[in-house]
C-alpha cells in the first residue's frame, strides 16, 4: 500500500467534437504529469458535450473506436501515471441507449476498472433548464469499486453525488477514495456542489475527487466548475475555481483511518426496523 497519492483533476469546458477535447486535455495532463501527479482524473462526458442527440449521434463511437480512450491509455502507458477518464460517452455494443461510462486506466495502459453511471439526470429546474439523460443514456446496474495502490477507489459520477447510499456501501465494501468527476450545472452547483460532496467525505471518512467540467459550451450548456479534493474530516484541499486549468494536492492516505478513528460513524451504524405510517405505530401501542 502506498501511504502518499499526489492527485491532479483537469477543468475543462468540453465541446461538442471528440477531437478537440482530446487537444485540449493532452497538455493538461502532461502539465499534471510533470507536477508530479500519481492521478490525474478527468470530468464527465470529457471526450463530447454536445447535448443535441442527433449530433451525439454522429460522433460517439464504440470503447474499441474511441479516440479519447486510446488516447488516455496512450498517455498513461506513455507518462507512467494513473489517469481517470471520468466518464466517457460511449455506444454500447448493443441496444440504442449510449453508456455514460467511466475509466480506471492504469500506469500501463490497461483499464483497470469501468463504471457505468447508475442515477440518470430526469429534471427539470426553476429556470426552465431541463435534462432527459436518461433518454440518451442507459443507466448502469453495478457499484463499482477498484483496487489502486492507495486502496479502495469508488466510482460515482456526477448526479450520484445526490444518492448518499450508493457511497455508503462503497466505503462498506473498503473505498478510502470516492469521485464525482461531473457536468453540474450552474444553479444546482452554486446551490449544492460544496456541501454534497464535503457531505459524502465525512458521513464516509473518505477522500472525495470531483474533476468538473466548466463554463459556457458550444451546446448551450453552462456548467459549474469548481472541481474539488477534500479530505476525510471535510476540508477543502484543493478548488478550481469557475475556469479551465489543473489543480493538484497530497493525499496522506493515513488521514483515513485517523478520522475514522475519532470519529467512528461507519463502525457506529446500527441495523433499525423500517419506519412505517405514524397511525399504525400509534395502534401498535
Ligand atoms: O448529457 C450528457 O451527455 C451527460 N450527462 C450529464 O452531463 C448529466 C446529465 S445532463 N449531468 C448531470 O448529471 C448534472 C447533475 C447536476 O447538475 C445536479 O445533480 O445538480
Amino acid at each position: 500500500m502506498t501511504d502518499t497519492l499526489r492527485v491532479a483533476c483537469v477543468q475543462i469546458t468540453g465541446k461538442p467534437r471528440v477531437e478537440d477535447n482530446i487537444a485540449l486535455i493532452d497538455p493538461m495532463i502532461r502539465e499534471a504529469a510533470a507536477k508530479g501527479a500519481d492521478l490525474v482524473c478527468l470530468p464527465e462526458i470529457c471526450n463530447l458535450v454536445q447535448k443535441n442527440r442527433e449530433e451525439q449521434q454522429k460522433q460517439v463511437r464504440t470503447e474499441a473506436e474511441d479516440p479519447a480512450l486510446a488516447a488516455f491509455r496512450a498517455l498513461a502507458k506513455e507518462l507512467g501515471i494513473w489517469i481517470h477518464a471520468g466518464s466517457l460517452a460511449i455506444r454500447p455494443e448493443e441496444g440504442d441507449r449510449l453508456a455514460n461510462r467511466g475509466f480506471l486506466i492504469a500506469p500501463d495502459g490497461t483499464i483497470r476498472a469501468k463504471y457505468d453511471k447508475i442515477h440518470m439526470f430526469d429534471v427539470d429546474l426553476e429556470n426552465a433548464e431541463s435534462y432527459r439523460e436518461s433518454f440518451s443514456y442507459r443507466p448502469g446496474e453495478h457499484a463499482v469499486l477498484a483496487e489502486t495502490p492507495w486502496g479502495g477507489y469508488g466510482m460515482g459520477v456526477c448526479y450520484d453525488v445526490r444518492f448518499p447510499a450508493l457511497f455508503r456501501d462503497l466505503a462498506g465494501a473498503g473505498a478510502k477514495v470516492l469521485t464525482m468527476p461531473a457536468c453540474f450545472t450552474q444553479p444546482t452547483g452554486k446551490a449544492h456542489w460544496h456541501v454534497l460532496l464535503r457531505a459524502r467525505a465525512i458521513e464516509n471518512g473518505c477522500f472525495v475527487i470531483a474533476a468538473a467540467q466548466c463554463g459556457e459550451h458550444e451546446d448551450g450548456r453552462k456548467t459549474y466548475g469548481h472541481s474539488l479534493i477534500i479530505d476525510p474530516w471535510g476540508e477543502v484541499l484543493a478548488d478550481a475555481g469557475p475556469d479551465q486549468g489543473i489543480i493538484l494536492a497530497d493525499l496522506d492516505m493515513a488521514r483515513v483511518d485517523e478520522v475514522r478513528g475519532m470519529v467512528p460513524s461507519l463502525k457506529n451504524g446500527r441495523d433499525y426496523a423500517p419506519p412505517v405510517p405514524l397511525d399504525l405505530a400509534q395502534a401498535g401501542e
